[in-house]
């Protein structure tokens, strides 16, 4: 009896709620999982576990709970569990960011740190993302000298594409070349695709009846993408030789084609399913980022006048400023992990996945189980923060944490092997495209509304942007 009594309580699970046969507990997850994961939290402690249909689901919302699962048993977590949005998206899981932890996962990954992330290769666009930050600026002081309202938003949005695009494909392309809802649309479809909870996922059994439709419109996505990206490959393989211009990645990777230089050769799906990860990580997490912290400075004009007041120190206010400029920025600094903190662009990162039975804080955690850091809930912690919902970034001067993931209070980018290897790009794009909105203009509230009246909500995806755009009057302030 005693040797039962030691196995059985070996196999503690985490504690949290029962769930019904087969559903489990989809159920109590609604329109903002995050929120709904933190309410059980609160409930439950930060490890939870839930059964989501077939698959059971762990839910870790602390800092040291997060530290268990993404450094001292990183290794175990170190897997994407199985996705039918990436199956149908992203050719069979070949990117890096769904596919599974292993040789594939790890060459295609070095190839994305070494050669299209490195410094030097972040350095190399520097000049085009002057450029197209300059040609928002133009736009911008238009509007301004028309005293017309601007939909930061889709401003925000539309220079973090053009950026990416340059930079992935080498040059910019019109909406229609691509499909005739347009780039905004199908990339929208594609997160939503991503990150709504597929009943396919969580109940593998009745993924070929498709009964919230969504395996066809992922067909459907996979599809543009397919055609958009086989028409651009082409394009560079026959504009091959053209010297002087900076390889874009798309060149790169097809320097890598064919090539057994690593144990998989790197063939055009492979290819495809980089441009994809490639696209979409960088746009949409630096655009949503941007929004968001252009919300909280127009909602806190005491925070938005002290930027402005570092940069007009730093920057003076002849000129615009230059990505030379950023290191110095501290304030600014403050501001972006303060967003990140209040605001984090993924608030439950990408989901991992358990290889092998594990005992994490006494806890049996079964192979195969799902692991979901709510980095949102670690964000509003009061036991990491104080006045965890209230925006001030001074309370970063006061203590050394940083988000590059070894501060686990604060892990935006995740931590760990499967850790975002952007983060460098990310927040430049993130800090260069803030610092310009706010170094050029002063910005109000159209229709005399009061900061305090702004609308904070929400909208959850693969990234989690605001529900309604973000409209406001710029006033052009340089003397240039
Ligand atoms: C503000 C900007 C960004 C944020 C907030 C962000 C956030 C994240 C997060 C939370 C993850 C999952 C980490 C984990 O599971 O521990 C991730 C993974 C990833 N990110 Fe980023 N990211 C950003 C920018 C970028 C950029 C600019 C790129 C590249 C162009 C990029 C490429 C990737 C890739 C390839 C992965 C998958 C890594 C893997 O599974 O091995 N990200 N990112």
């Amino acid at each position: 009896a005693k040797l039962w009594k030691n196995t059985a309580k070996k196999k503690k699970l985490p504690p949290g709620p029962k769930g019904f046969p087969i559903f489990g507990s989809l159920h109590l997850l609604g329109k903002l999982p995050h929120h709904d994961m933190h309410k059980l939290a609160q409930k439950y402690g930060p490890i939870v576990h839930m059964r989501l249909g077939l698959v059971p689901t762990v839910i870790v919302s602390s800092a040291e709970a997060a530290e268990l699962f993404l450094k001292t048993h990183d290794l175990v977590f170190a897997t994407r569990p199985p996705h039918e949005a990436a199956k149908y998206i992203t050719w069979e899981q070949k990117n890096v960011t769904f596919s599974p932890y292993g040789a594939y996962w790890r060459d295609m990954r070095k190839m994305c740190s070494l050669e299209l992330l490195s410094n030097a290769k972040i350095s190399s666009f520097k000049a085009m993302r002057k450029e197209e930050i300059g040609l928002l600026i133009d736009f911008i002081q238009k509007a301004a000298r028309e005293r017309v309202v601007v939909d930061l938003s889709s401003m925000i949005m539309s220079v973090n594409w053009d950026m990416s695009c340059r930079m992935v494909f080498g040059k910019k392309y019109s909406d229609e070349e691509f499909d005739e809802r347009g780039f905004k649309a199908v990339i929208e479809e594609t997160l939503y695709l991503t990150a709504t909870p597929n009943l396919a996922d969580y109940i593998p059994f009745i993924a070929p009846l498709d009964l919230q439709g969504l395996t066809k419109r992922m067909k459907h996505v996979g599809k543009v993408f397919d055609d958009f990206f086989d028409k651009i490959i082409e394009e560079h393989i026959r504009s091959k030789d053209e010297h002087g211009k900076t390889k874009d990645f798309v060149d790169v990777m097809l320097s890598f084609m064919g090539s057994a230089e690593s144990e998989y050769r790197i063939e055009r799906p492979n290819i495809k399913a980089l441009m994809l990860d490639m696209l979409v990580a960088s746009m949409d997490t630096s655009a949503t980022m941007v929004e968001w912290a252009m919300s909280e400075l127009i909602k806190h004009p005491r925070v938005l006048k002290k930027v402005q007041k570092e940069l007009q120190t730093v920057v003076g206010m002849e000129r615009m400023v230059e990505e030379s400029d950023l290191e110095m920025l501290q304030y600014l600094d403050m501001v972006v992990k303060e967003t990140f903190r209040l605001h984090p662009a993924a608030p439950l990162l990408l989901p991992r996945a358990a290889m092998e039975d594990c005992t994490v804080n006494g806890f049996h955690i079964p192979k195969k189980s799902r692991i979901v850091v709510n980095v949102w809930a670690i964000g509003r912690d009061p036991n990491a923060w104080t006045d965890p919902e209230k925006f001030v970034p001074e309370r970063f001067a006061e203590n050394s944490i940083d988000l590059k993931g070894r501060d686990f209070e604060l892990i935006p980018f995740g931590s760990g092997r499967r850790g975002c290897p952007g983060l460098q790009l990310g927040l430049i794009l993130v800090k260069l495209v803030l610092a310009q909105l706010v170094h050029c203009f002063d910005w109000e509230l159209p229709n005399g509304m009061l900061p305090t009246e702004m609308d904070m909500t929400e909208v959850f995806g693969l990234t989690t942007p605001r529900a309604k755009h973000l409209l406001a009057t710029p006033t052009y302030r340089l003397r240039k």
